[in-house]
């Protein structure tokens, strides 16, 4: 019997990439969405201005739009995903979690605090298990984790696999991001047509954030960060969907470009769960792959494409891929959903 699931911001650009991803999903089905207090009230339909180039979802569209507060999502709800703004999601994620809901979170807050598991499930599944000394430490029921940003998302299961052959000393990564990234009114199309904005605001710190802790060291109590060096420049570039990525590893070990292949090319998915492609890393040999429009959408866009491995005097450099509102976003956090029913959390 499949599980009862909550949407919280299901009106927004990564709530509507949920509603898409889970309606046909075997394990889960959606029986609540929430959005702002202007939404209530009315059926989902009338609510969202869908904007996803497959229909509304019979089974959602008139579900009737609930307030983003515990009082009004039903109690046989065992999942929710969030993915709120992040300001709306710090103040209104441990009130779900103090009430007894699970929370699989997209949105930022929380995402370095100590006690909550930050997760790619392919990578870092052990870190789940933090959510036992999170309700030590909060007396919750519920359990809010999270998955990371889209941009750190594409370049960590690359990194993992460098890191467990090689080690890691030290990352560099310059990033080239999707307008999606920014959501529906993020950029408008007169600053980006024609344009690279070289700047994402708060991008940088995430990923030199983010990617130490995923692939850090969880020893039953507290998550050791890994201490790799790592420094991160973002742009936005006028691509709809997709983040491109070119990154420097420096690594303790020498590593040739087919030993880098081979780490990447192995680096095992999560076969048990739904979401999780076949072969999560795929390498191109063509110098000139991979690309934002041809290669975001492989493996149901949840794989990782990497091109342009190379040597150079400070380690090994290669450009990867993902889909950002996919792989980086929504499907990340159903990803973590099925790791959650999968380990008995709900
Ligand atoms: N913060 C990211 C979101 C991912 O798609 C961005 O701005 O691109």
């Amino acid at each position: 019997m499949a599980t009862n699931v909550g949407i919280l911001g299901a009106t927004g650009a990564v709530g509507q990439r949920l509603i898409q991803l889970l309606d046909p999903h075997p394990n889960f089905e959606i029986t609540a969405v929430t959005a702002s207090q202007d939404s209530a009230g009315k059926t989902y339909r009338e609510a969202a201005k869908w904007r996803i180039d497959t229909p509304i979802p019979d089974s959602v569209a008139g579900l009737e739009v609930r307030q983003t507060d515990p009082t009004y999502v039903p109690n046989d709800v065992e999942l929710l995903f969030s993915s709120l703004p992040s300001s709306v999601g710090e103040a209104v994620e441990p009130k779900f979690a103090e009430e007894g809901y699970v929370l699989s979170s997209n949105s930022s807050n929380f995402r370095t605090d100590p006690d909550v598991p930050l997760t790619i499930p392919e990578v870092n599944p052990d870190h789940l298990d933090l959510i036992e000394v999170q309700r030590d430490e909060r007396g919750w029921d519920g359990a809010i984790i999270k998955n990371p940003n889209c941009s750190t998302i594409t370049m960590v299961p690359p990194l993992a696999a460098v890191d467990a052959a090689f080690g890691l000393e030290r990352v560099d990564v310059s990033t080239l991001q999707a307008v999606s990234g920014a959501g529906y009114s993020g950029v408008t199309s007169m600053e980006i047509i024609d344009n690279a904005i070289p700047h994402i605001g708060g991008e940088e710190e995430k990923m030199e954030t983010e990617s130490r802790k995923l692939l850090g060291e969880f020893d039953g109590a507290a998550i050791r960060w890994n201490n790799f060096d790592v420094a991160a420049s973002c742009n936005r570039i006028p691509t709809l969907d997709g983040h491109l990525e070119n990154v420097w590893a420096d690594t303790s070990e020498d590593a040739t470009p087919e030993a880098v292949a081979e780490a990447m090319e192995s680096y095992p998915s999560a076969e048990d769960l739904y979401s999780s492609p076949e072969q999560l890393i795929r390498v191109f040999e063509e110098p000139d792959r991979p690309q934002p429009r041809l290669d975001r959408n492989r493996d149901n866009g949840m794989g990782i494409a990497v091109g342009g491995i190379q040597e150079t005097t400070e380690g090994v450099q290669f450009n990867c891929l993902a889909h950002n509102t996919l792989r980086g976003a929504a499907g990340a956090s159903i990803l973590n959903g099925e790791l959650l029913l999968e380990e008995g959390y709900i």
